[in-house]
């Protein structure tokens, strides 16, 4: 069994409880309320600079020319085309301040930009790798079960249940497990704690969104 199915049997009770999410169900109807689609949307924007900094670093750390280019180009992603949508969303939500960043998102960026400094590499990509899993499941769960055709969240359920999303998905899941193939036992349990730790803040993400959570 590759690695990262073993690792995703590990996450399906906290991906289960993400599925039933309010945040998750009230996005999938639409009528999630916007004030909490603009607190998710204000922190993810300071997520995605902290996410794609940790990609790059892999990527600078990353032996394999290949996989270093690959999560150059990911930190890329994150940076250009993730951040894209937010502006979007921020120029019609007419947001001009981008406030500050909150506990939760502050406690994930930090535990993934130091897992990719300080952590062996293949702890490190099985850190960030929940970041895209999660998202395409929860993209292709809301794509496949929405009922309203007028969402104005529309853009964002598009981006990560699309096509090229999914293309991303499987490469950083295919390059982890490749690493986790050259990795021992202890190093696999390792990553499988990393994996772990990012599901479950994935989950605290957006419940902080729900509750507006501030310091
Ligand atoms: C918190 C979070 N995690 C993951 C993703 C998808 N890269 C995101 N935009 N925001």
């Amino acid at each position: 069994m590759n690695w990262s199915s073993g690792a995703w049997s590990r996450i399906e009770g906290i991906y289960a409880r993400i599925e039933s999410m309010s945040f998750i169900k009230e996005l999938m109807a639409g009528t999630l309320p916007l004030e909490k689609f603009q607190y998710y949307m204000v922190q993810d924007a300071f997520y995605l600079d902290q996410f794609g900094r940790a990609l790059a670093i892999i990527g600078a750390r990353v032996e394999n020319v290949e996989d270093s280019l690959a999560y150059i180009r990911f930190a890329e992603g994150a940076i250009v085309v993730e951040k894209a949508l937010h502006e979007s969303y921020f120029e019609s939500f007419q947001l001009k301040d981008k406030g500050q960043i909150e506990p939760t998102c502050h406690h994930y960026g930090h535990f993934l930009k130091s897992t990719a400094a300080l952590d062996g590499i293949e702890v490190a990509m099985a850190a960030v790798l929940p970041c895209f899993w999660i998202y395409k499941k929860v993209g292709d769960y809301i794509y496949q079960n929405q009922q309203s055709g007028n969402n104005p969240y529309q853009k964002w359920i598009d981006t990560y249940a699309g096509e090229e999303f999914g293309e991303l998905t499987q490469r950083a899941i295919d390059i982890t497990d490749n690493i986790a193939r050259q990795s021992t036992e202890k190093q696999q349990q390792a990553m499988t704690e990393a994996f772990i730790t990012a599901s479950r803040l994935e989950y605290e993400f957006w419940n902080s969104a729900y509750s507006l959570k501030t310091w």
